[in-house]
């Protein structure tokens, strides 16, 4: 299998473009455009093997086109997860999300380890106005069969590609041929840097 699908998946605000963004040009960019959703593209070494791997960034707000849950769902092969630890209500909505993934029996692998939903607890800088411990965010990943990562997209570089590429090479190894019936934004690399800087402002 060479084409890896993963969506990330969260609530407004989360970082989830941050993240993608990061992963993508090594930089984190303060402000997104997010008016619309994206599937960003990459090819990935992973083991010796190449990949092409697309990352599905939603649209949080109404929007043309705009594909649903379940659609986003049945697309991909791997999730990631996006909650803010300063922010419990994108807390409350990961744990639907991990549920309802575990509902639709997607995501699941024979060994846990090979778990291809990820749950990211996001802006680990901001701790000082934690919301969320870290021992709750291990409960909704050992419960919903989880990799659990804490991370910040503005400080942590290394650790956020080490998501990414963990995510695609287990999606990778669980491959099972899918409905390729894609959420509707397919988009390129210039769309991203053109949604940087864009025309919602956002704050931390
Ligand atoms: N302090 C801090 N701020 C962050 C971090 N990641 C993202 N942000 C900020 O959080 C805000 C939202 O980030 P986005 O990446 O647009 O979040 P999103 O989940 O894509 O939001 P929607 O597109 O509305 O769903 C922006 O102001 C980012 O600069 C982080 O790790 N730390």
């Amino acid at each position: 299998m060479n084409d890896i699908k993963l969506a990330v998946l969260g609530s407004e605000g989360v970082g989830k473009s941050a993240l993608i963004v990061r992963f993508l040009t090594r930089r984190f960019i303060g402000e997104y455009a997010s008016s619309s959703e994206c599937i960003y593209r990459k090819r990935l070494s992973i083991d010796g093997r190449q990949l092409n791997l697309e990352l599905y960034d939603p649209c949080s707000q109404p929007c043309e086109g705009k594909s649903s849950l379940n659609e986003q769902m049945h697309w991909a092969d791997g999730f990631v997860v996006v909650y803010d630890i300063s922010d419990r209500s994108s807390f409350v909505a990961a744990k639907a999300i991990v549920h309802l993934i575990r509902e639709l029996h997607l995501g699941v692998t024979k060994r846990d380890m090979d778990s291809v939903v990820f749950l990211v607890g996001n802006k680990q800088d901001l701790c000082h106005v934690r919301e969320v411990s870290r021992e709750e965010g291990q409960r909704l990943a050992a419960e919903g069969k989880c990799q659990f990562y804490e991370l910040s997209a503005a400080e942590h570089y290394q650790e956020v590609a080490l998501m990414f590429s963990k995510v695609a090479r287990n999606a990778g190894l669980s491959g099972k041929a899918k409905d390729r019936r894609r959420p509707s934004g397919s988009k390129s690399m210039a769309k991203l840097i053109n949604n940087v800087f864009g025309k919602r402002r956002k704050s931390v």
